[in-house]
């Protein structure tokens, strides 16, 4: 799918597909430092070393590490002073702290730091307690991660529409979260099938919001846009080990969505043998890390969502049929905009307001022949391009109205301009049967010289008829 992700949530998905992990040391002394980095090094870790509370603190801003190692007695002050900081930005931090100074230790802790190593420190204990601090780091985001989608989604979602295809969708959700509210099990799996840009997405929100505690995490897979060497060990989590860069273990995204719910968006992008791996997680309800042979139970609800025919792919054996049958359960059918005439306005009208009260602009409503070019377009990108061309228009606007220039649609121009050209009107409009109808019977008066008998004649209307459509388009003979 291609809407946009927050910034955040970039940054965190660049995060977890980068797998050098980045630590931060930072000690004054030097020879002692130089050794703990080599050995963070050797162990394949991205490290680098600070010797003051400021220059950790530049350090921290430009790398962004996922742990620091953190001496409490520095020249520059206290390493609590920092400690508190790193906590706050989702940063574990392992105190080091001098032989026998236990409330050094305990301080840090209660501060937040992940763990505390005592000096002399050994190396070995060092790099585990590392390891363990970076699976704590990770571990928050991915929590972070997901209440953050959910926070995103408990703000967003609106499932808009009059129409009786949205309306049915509505009650639809409606229903499987009463089934879901009548017993303790996990509500069923849920296949919503739509072409692009048709709400897919916002009704699997709707639905986890409607069937969960909305504390729950709603995780949000894209099947399409994860890239297929990382798209197994991102769903399954994997021990240290299993694959050359699997420098520790960690959860997967099967396992970050807890009992909220794993949207599995573009499901149809999934290879065979992942598809084989899913049925399984969906029959049995565990989940294995790769690497390992310990399983874990699955609480979260599923929903997955395509824009292509799986039919079609099963029977072109592209798709697994068993997989097919198992997400088949209970079908959502997002209908593409064009045949859901009675919101495309509704919506249009939502979007200009949503984009004014963003930027803090006048109200400006549509001219009537920009309603005439919306209604007209067939929307092949849905709701998106119609979210997308609305607050570019508003944005263009310069008017009291939003005009068809404003609203430049693509392939409409050259109705438009055709449209001018035939009514030599000043403002650009679309071909409605109206000035159709009008150029019509300009065209049958100038061939038969203003004759209105012959005109009608040539159009296959009553002369009265052709009377009666002169007088209402003003043609002057
Ligand atoms: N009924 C609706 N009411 C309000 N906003 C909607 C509605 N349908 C879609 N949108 C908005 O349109 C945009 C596209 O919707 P969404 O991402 O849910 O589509 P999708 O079918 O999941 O697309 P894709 O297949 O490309 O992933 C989003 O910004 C969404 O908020």
């Amino acid at each position: 799918m291609q809407a946009q992700l927050p910034e955040q949530e970039h940054q965190l998905q660049a995060g977890r597909w980068n797998r050098k992990v980045r630590v931060l040391l930072i000690e004054d002394e030097v020879v002692f430092a130089r050794a703990v980095a080599k050995c963070l090094q050797q162990a394949g870790y991205d490290c680098e070393h600070a010797t003051t509370l400021e220059s950790g603190r530049e350090l921290v801003r430009r790398m962004v590490p996922s742990v620091v190692l953190l001496d409490m007695r520095l020249p520059d002050g206290n390493g609590l002073d920092l400690l508190s900081e790193l906590v706050a930005r989702g940063i574990s931090v392992v105190a080091m702290t001098a032989y026998g100074e236990v409330t050094d230790a305990v301080h840090a802790m209660k501060s937040g730091a992940t763990d505390y190593l005592k000096k002399p420190i050994d190396l070995d204990e060092m790099l585990l307690t590392v390891q363990k601090a970076q699976q704590a780091a990770q571990l928050k985001h991915h929590l972070d991660y997901s209440r953050q989608r959910n926070a995103h989604a408990i703000e967003r979602v609106e499932l808009l529409g009059d129409s009786e295809e949205i309306k049915e969708i509505r009650a639809q959700i409606e229903r499987v979260a009463q089934i879901a509210a009548r017993s303790d099990a996990v509500p069923p799996t849920v296949l919503i099938q739509g072409e692009t840009g048709t709400g897919k997405d916002v009704a699997a929100r709707l639905l986890h919001l409607s069937c969960t505690n909305s504390n729950r995490p709603f995780v949000h897979v894209d099947c399409a846009s994860l890239p297929a060497e990382l798209i197994e060990s991102e769903l399954f989590g994997h021990e240290k080990g299993a694959f050359t860069s699997a420098h520790g273990s960690r959860s997967g995204l099967i396992e970050a969505a807890e009992d909220g719910s794993l949207f599995l968006d573009e499901v149809g992008e999934l290879s065979l043998p992942l598809q084989a791996k899913l049925l399984n997680v969906l029959e049995r309800r565990v989940v294995r890390r790769l690497g390992s042979t310990k399983e874990y139970s699955v609480a979260a609800q599923f929903i997955a969502a395509t824009n292509r025919d799986l039919y079609k792919m099963v029977q072109e054996g592209r798709f697994r049929s068993d997989l097919f049958y198992r997400l088949n359960v209970l079908t959502m059918k997002m209908p593409p905009l064009r045949e859901r005439e009675d919101d495309i306005l509704l919506l249009a009208q939502h979007f200009v307001a949503q984009t004014e009260r963003r930027y803090g602009l006048e109200a400006s409503p549509f001219s009537d022949a920009t309603i005439d070019m919306i209604r007209f377009y067939e929307w092949p990108g849905n709701v998106r391009e119609l979210k997308h061309q609305i607050s570019r228009a508003v944005l263009l606007c310069r008017g009291e109205q939003i005009t068809p220039q404003d609203l430049a649609l693509p392939g409409v121009e050259m109705q438009a301009a055709r449209a001018l050209l035939m009514s030599e009107q000043s403002e650009l409009m679309v071909t409605t049967l109206e000035t159709a109808e009008k150029t019509l019977i300009e065209n049958a008066l100038r061939q038969s010289n203003n004759n209105v008998s012959e005109a009608a004649r040539q159009l296959g209307i009553t002369r009265m008829a052709m009377r009666y459509r002169i007088d209402r388009y003003g043609i002057k003979l």
